[in-house]
């Protein structure tokens, strides 16, 4: 059994597997690549400064709670229908689930924050102008985002693209944003989402879309292709981790037919006596989380985390981690480690049926949506 300790150093937790650190932590030194990330965005920020402690709050409170998530739940139930009467519609042809599971992850969301679905089941339209492929664009994984160095080299061709990208993505939000303060002045908005809370709690414009710092974010590798306001960070941090978490356990269960049976069986016990799936219903449903919980082992959506950073220089085992040194902690390997994981290829999810982990970040086997102060905002909430 591999030994893992967690450091708690400032700001992060770094985790070390004795036996195989250097496959399972890699460290760089980062001083130029922080110095751009001091300006806000909740998961890119560098410092756990009060702009980030604030928007964390903000969004713990207005978002994630459980009285909040439990009285949105009816909205994700609806969403979830219209997927099934989709579905039902297309019987006999295919479809490309994927791309169906996102547009109901994405409009699941942007209800919460702008009270409107963004794109479209059937296709994309006029009156979604295409935001599914924006978003896309934008959380199309750069390298550089990682290794900085190679960002003047542009290797995928992406930085041209996402100036444009984010030029399109900015035209649209004002859109919004001029709508929803037009209606705030007439006095006939009656909405209770996210921008609402940022309206209410006094951002601007300019703080919302980051305008004064616009031109000079344009400059730096990260900024061009990450978006600027908290709707738009958590809409985009949210529809591509969970679509592939879905399109990925759909793929394990068709391979697995077994698995599959189980899963039918239980959703067929479970859901008999009511007319559409309940979320609180998920909560009797335990081979369908253990099936969750496999497919975030074996295919988590951030298999490197977000990068942290070492604010001071300290020693781990034998290891110094320099001051700034950036550090990515590689899950995807904790998760497949045959000396925690029997068959750790294998998808199996009876393995969580008797061992009580989770993904609330206690479990430093199992980290598919991080630990510490910078866990992931939505999953410890969502069990
Ligand atoms: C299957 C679903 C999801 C997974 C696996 C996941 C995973 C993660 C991971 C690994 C991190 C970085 C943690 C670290 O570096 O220590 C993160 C951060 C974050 N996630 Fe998620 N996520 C999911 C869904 C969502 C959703 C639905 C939202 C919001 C609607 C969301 C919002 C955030 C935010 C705001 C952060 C940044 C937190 C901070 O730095 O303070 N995530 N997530």
């Amino acid at each position: 059994m591999a030994f893992y300790e967690a450091l708690a150093v400032p700001d992060c937790v770094i985790l070390l597997a004795e036996d195989s650190f250097r496959s399972k932590l890699v460290i760089r030194n980062t001083a130029d690549f922080i110095s751009e990330l001091d300006k806000i965005l909740i998961g890119w920020t560098s410092e756990c400064n009060n702009e980030w402690r604030y928007l964390r709050t903000l969004c713990k409170t207005e978002l994630f709670s459980g009285k909040v998530l439990e009285s949105q739940a009816c909205l994700r139930e609806k969403k979830v229908m219209e997927l099934v009467e989709f579905l039902r519609s297309k019987e006999g042809r295919v479809v490309n689930l994927g791309e169906l599971v996102f547009a109901t992850v994405f409009n699941m969301l942007s209800n919460v924050m702008i009270s409107k679905d963004m794109v479209n089941l059937e296709k994309e339209t006029e009156e979604d102008g295409g935001m599914k492929s924006l978003i896309r664009g934008i959380i199309e994984v750069d390298i550089s985002d990682f290794y900085p160095i190679l960002g003047k080299f542009d290797l995928q061709g992406l930085h041209k693209k996402s100036i444009d990208l984010m030029t399109k993505i900015r035209s649209k939000w004002e859109a919004i944003l001029d709508e929803r303060r037009n209606s705030r002045e007439s006095g006939s908005s009656s909405q209770h989402d996210f921008l609402e809370t940022l309206l209410d709690n006094g951002f601007t414009n300019d703080r919302i879309h980051h305008q004064e710092n616009w031109s000079s974010l344009l400059e730096c590798s990260i900024y061009n292709k990450f978006p600027f306001n908290p709707v738009k960070e958590l809409l985009s941090a949210g529809t591509d981790t969970s679509t592939s978490t879905i399109e990925w356990a759909m793929a394990e269960l068709i391979k697995n037919v077994e698995s599959m049976k189980k899963v039918q069986d239980e959703l067929e016990t479970k859901l008999s006596e009511s007319d559409y799936p309940k979320e609180s219903q998920l909560l009797q449903m335990s081979y369908v989380q253990a099936c969750v919980k496999e497919t975030l082992r074996l295919h988590p959506p951030a298999p490197l985390l977000l990068p942290h950073h070492a604010i001071e220089t300290c020693q781990v085992i034998n290891y110094t981690i320099p001051k700034d040194a950036q550090i990515l902690v590689n899950v995807w390997a904790i998760g497949r480690d045959p000396l925690i994981w029997e068959e750790p290829e294998m998808f199996r999810p009876q393995r969580f049926l008797s061992s009580g982990m989770d993904f609330k970040g206690n479990d430093f086997e199992f980290l598919p949506s991080g630990t510490g102060r910078r866990i992931c905002q939505a999953c410890p909430w969502l069990q």
